[in-house]
């Protein structure tokens, strides 16, 4: 089976084309894209928490963890160019050559994340040859089909993908039996077609780094926060962004983090308190928490009066189209289109708690113009009182004309993709401010 070249149906493809005012110009563009979303970045990139750990410790640290793994074969591992918490380990793709007769099958959610640098976790594994034993080695492939029941005992003749080889920890007996529900490593990776190591955060201590994709992490870069500011973090569970925010705030000032589910909550409180980042945290529904004649600061929690924050971000929920690697996404043309509505309400709120000069930082992790340019073009029509500023970090190309944004607009937004120079996921940024 081939390599996929897109991981979407062609009614979703057309959607995302047919966004576009001049089609034709962006067939051939979009077709790009939708290539560059199957492979995998070749670089990993971690933000090192600088409230508990310093960049050339955890260098240091990793350096030694990758000597005492693969003594033949360390990768590079430096800081970035520019940002001062993060660090870059570069991958080493190779033609991998063996290729062994017995296979596990995985799903695409678990191959991807293989390919970014994850073991193989119980709950991934859909088949397991017969006879496979603790120790053995073992070819992966991922279920490209989506027909391959859990327990599946023979060679997958349905549509799959080779992604790399591993060695069997949990033989079939560990992994299917009934009234079983197995959660650790099935599989260690070996090596894979990405070249990426394998690496956790574990291999730190808790709080210490965080492996996150460089446009989240330029993204907090573009909101600039400072000690003592009073800075709201809309969307914010799972926390990784209030976190980094946190950090560059040193823990001074005032930091709210809102997330409108109760279980996302608590995992906002845990990573925060793993994170020693200081915030307060509430469960409410930002598209609803601007209030013009309530008296609540922001500690008392939403909802707040008009101008209340220096600086917002609203890393809003959004189609997620910009994952990398991706083999196969079944999102519908409902559920795509269903976002835009809801991230238009939750920017009405934004900029209403906004101060007079304050930083509005909008973001996403999809591809699609309607969720970003489009939304951009929105916001400046219905708000003349915000415009769009330059970013203190600017990695990613501009945004995608074809839509009503000038040209100087579209050089103030960032779009990542597979054209910028970042070799990352799908990410967009436009950060603005209020007159
Ligand atoms: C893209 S994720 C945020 C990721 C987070 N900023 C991070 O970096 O860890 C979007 C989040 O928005 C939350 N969300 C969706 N609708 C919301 C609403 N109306 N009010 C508040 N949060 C909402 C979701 O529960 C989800 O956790």
């Amino acid at each position: 089976m081939p390599y996929p070249d897109s991981p979407f149906r062609q009614d979703i493809e057309l959607c995302l084309i047919n966004n576009m005012r001049d089609k034709s110009n962006y067939i051939s563009k979009m077709n790009n894209y939708f290539r560059w979303l199957c492979t995998t970045p070749q670089i990993t990139s971690l933000r090192v928490n600088t409230l508990q750990s310093n960049p050339e410790d955890t260098i240091n640290l990793l350096k030694k963890y990758f000597q005492s793994i693969k003594p033949n074969m360390i990768p590079n591992v430096s800081m970035h160019e520019k940002l001062e918490d993060v660090i870059i380990i570069q991958h080493v793709p190779s033609k991998l050559e063996s290729i062994h007769l017995k296979e596990v099958i995985v799903d695409v959610a678990c191959g991807a994340a293989v390919l970014r640098g994850a073991h193989i976790f119980a709950p991934g594994v859909l088949g397991m040859v017969n006879g496979c034993q603790t120790g053995d080695n073992v070819s992966i492939y991922v279920d490209l089909a989506k027909k391959c029941n859990k327990g599946f005992s023979k060679i997958y003749k349905e549509a799959k993908v080779f992604i790399g080889n591993g060695v069997v920890v949990m033989p079939r007996s560990s992994l299917f039996s009934p009234n079983l529900k197995p959660n650790g490593i099935a599989v260690q990776v070996s090596e894979t077609i990405s070249g990426c190591f394998q690496i956790s955060e574990n291999i730190l201590p808790p709080g210490y780094i965080l492996l996150q994709n460089l446009p989240s992490i330029i993204c907090v870069h573009a909101l600039d926060p400072k000690p003592n500011e009073i800075i709201l973090d809309m969307c914010a569970s799972p926390g990784h962004k209030t976190s980094h925010i946190a950090a560059l705030m040193k823990n001074q000032g005032t930091l709210v983090a809102i997330d409108k589910i109760t279980k996302k909550i608590e995992l906002l409180k845990e990573h925060c308190a793993n994170f020693n980042a200081k915030a307060h945290i509430f469960l409410s529904d930002s598209t609803s928490i601007f209030q013009p004649f309530s008296t609540n600061t922001p500690e008392n929690g939403p909802p707040y009066p008009a101008g209340t924050f220096d600086k917002i971000l609203l890393d809003a929920p959004c189609s997620a189209l910009g994952r990398r690697p991706q083999f196969r996404n079944d999102i519908t043309k409902a559920v795509l289109l269903s976002y835009v509505p809801l991230q238009k309400k939750l920017f009405s709120n934004a900029v209403h708690l906004l101060k007079k000069d304050g930083i509005l930082v909008y973001s996403t992790c999809t591809i699609s113009v309607g969720e970003n340019e489009n939304i951009v073009a929105w916001a400046l029509k219905k708000f003349p009182d915000l415009t769009l500023i330059e970013t203190k970090f600017h990695f990613g190309s501009g945004g995608l004309d074809g839509t009503s944004l000038s040209k100087e607009e579209l050089r103030l937004v960032q779009r990542f993709g597979e054209c910028s120079k970042t070799d990352s996921i799908g990410f967009f940024i436009a950060c603005f401010t209020r007159k």
